[in-house]
């Protein structure tokens, strides 16, 4: 009978609700203010610590890929953060995200099963040129997932917008702190334009299997 009392457990959420009729209409969704703001500076204070610790690397794409051509397609630096090491700004990300993949996984049927998440600065010049997220021979990537961690009062003239491929339209969209954007990996194509000042990110993926 514990089917029942899952069911009985169950209290809709309007914010996930409207992420998921979003990723069904548009195959993305926006959400202003997915961290709050005090979220947002704790998780950029770990991001500047794990960088003064010099644990970032730059971001590579496959494995043979020469430095030069990396260079030209993307410059930005990243750490994977590792939720079994997570500190306390980490760990209350994971806590957001674990409860949007649990409410996932019980209302859509989506099967996420694995998630990877890593912490990306992009300092000023670097641009991440149009790309899908499936390209790394990985099509378990199901959901891509960034959130933007930039100080209060970023400028749409510090670069840096998003700009999602989709059909009919280019959707720009500015790095805002706490502003998230969710798109499905395998279908949206996109861009990170160039950056006139550092630019600071987690982007991660859900995936299945
Ligand atoms: O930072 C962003 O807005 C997108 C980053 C991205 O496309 C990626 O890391 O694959
Ligand atoms: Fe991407």
């Amino acid at each position: 009978m514990s089917h029942l009392f899952e069911a009985i457990d169950f209290v809709e959420n309007a914010l996930y609700e409207k992420i998921i009729d979003d990723l069904a209409q548009q195959q993305y969704s926006i959400v202003e203010n997915f961290f709050s703001d005090k979220e947002v500076e704790l998780l950029r204070d770990s991001l500047l610590k794990r960088k003064a610790d010099d644990d970032f690397k730059k971001a590579a794409i496959g494995n043979r890929t020469n430095e030069n051509i990396i260079k030209s397609i993307r410059g930005d630096l990243i750490f994977w953060i590792d939720e079994l090491r997570a500190n306390a700004a980490e760990s209350l990300f994971f806590t957001k995200i674990n409860d949007l993949v649990g409410y996932l996984n019980r209302t859509c049927f989506l099967g996420v099963l694995f998630k990877e998440f890593h912490y990306a600065i992009y300092p000023k010049g670097t641009f991440y040129k149009r790309h899908i997220d499936t390209f790394q021979n990985d099509d378990r990537r199901k959901l891509s997932f960034v959130c933007y961690l930039n100080e209060d009062g970023w400028l749409p003239e510090n670069g840096g917008e998003l700009v999602l491929y989709l059909k009919n339209e280019e959707k720009v969209i500015y790095p805002f702190p706490g502003r998230v954007v969710i798109f499905e990996s395998q279908i949206i194509e996109h861009e990170v334009k160039p950056v006139n000042t550092q630019r600071f990110s987690i982007t991660g993926w859900l995936k299945t299997r």
